[in-house]
């Protein structure tokens, strides 16, 4: 029996990073190992998938553009209809990961397993950990069990959902969290499975990459203590599509703030209130009163991941009744 065909589109990140000597977890240079050489440096995928790479980017994660994102889900949908591809894996730097992860789960249309990995250290580093992140990941995109989950992310023998997973460390392995806990794990190349996502994705998305071309410009404002509405006045004027506030505790808005944030909303840009606390959720109407104001709340996503949410969102509608919706949906 023939193998799965696997791809891996890299992209860049610490997964194809390169440092001067094994003591070097954190110095180091991302985005410097070809993908060919990935795969090379890994015989073992060779017993699970038929694998071939193309280097889509060579990018360190942060430094990734919106012109990026398209290109990248652009190649995952196109790949995904192939009939002689089974699975795609997306290697990335883990800085923004959990931002593409998203992306391709809101506007990929496919069954098909699409997993996006990283690694926390260079493949140069001591206790590497890409090689087994990225063998786990071609296990996961082989495997008939992992379509229709959704994007997942496969990093510390975790599979994680792509919509709820985010970094929540900056220096550890064990980096990548969701607060509603790992869909399953990978021992030994075999998936187990515990829990599904219940949001819409993939097949169930009103989204398509293939008629998305450009993203809006979505900005984040952050509120602190001590905020002034510096930040917010010159986003409000700078162009901007929509503003996703990451307020304090839950979602709330510094009382100097709000009619700064009024006046960016009567200007005709939707307002998405959101909390730079990692976890739990933005309740509408409490802590601000969303109807009166016509704001919109994040829901239990992270600003960085609203902010995707909204631009997606935003290819479609600018109705906030409609985007507020989308937001409890996906
Ligand atoms: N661990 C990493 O991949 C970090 C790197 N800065 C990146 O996101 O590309």
């Amino acid at each position: 029996q023939s193998l799965p065909n696997v791809v891996i589109l890299a992209t860049g990140g610490t997964i194809a990073g390169a440092g001067a000597s094994a003591v070097n977890s954190a110095t180091y240079s991302a985005a410097k190992v070809p993908v060919d050489k990935l795969i090379a440096g890994l015989p073992e995928l060779s017993k699970v998938a038929s694998v071939r790479g193309e280097q889509v980017f060579q990018i360190a994660s942060e430094s990734l553009t919106n012109d990026n994102l398209v290109t990248l889900a652009k190649r995952v949908s196109a790949l995904s209809k192939q009939a002689d591809v089974d699975g795609i894996v997306i290697t990335h730097g883990t800085d923004t990961l959990e931002e593409t992860a998203y992306f391709l789960t809101l506007t990929v249309h496919t069954p098909k397993p699409i997993i996006v990995v990283g690694s926390m250290r260079p493949g140069t580093a001591l206790s590497a950990d890409g090689a087994l992140n990225l063998f786990n990941a071609v296990n996961v995109a082989a495997s008939k069990d992992a379509g229709g989950r959704g994007v997942l992310v496969t990093m510390n023998d975790e599979i994680q959902s792509g919509r709820d997973v985010s970094k929540t460390v900056n220096i550890k392995t064990e980096a990548f969290k969701s607060q509603w806990g790992p869909l399953g794990m990978i021992v030994e190349g075999r998936n187990y499975w515990f829990r599904a996502p219940v949001k819409r994705h993939t097949m169930q998305s009103e989204f398509n990459i293939d008629s998305i071309d450009a993203l809006p410009p979505v900005e984040i404002a952050l509120g602190y203590e001590g905020v002034t509405p510096v930040a917010i006045n010159a986003l409000g004027a700078s162009g901007i599509k929509a503003l996703v506030h990451a307020g304090t505790g839950n979602g709330s808005v510094a009382d100097r703030i709000v009619p700064h944030l009024q006046k960016v909303r009567a200007d005709g840009i939707p307002v998405i209130r959101s909390s730079r606390v990692p976890d739990g959720f933005v309740i509408r109407n409490a802590e601000q009163p969303d109807d009166k104001y016509d704001w919109v709340v994040a829901h239990d996503l992270r600003p960085q991941k609203a902010r995707i949410l909204a631009m997606v969102a935003l290819t479609k509608t600018k109705d906030t009744k409609e985007l507020q919706r989308i937001f409890w949906e996906y």
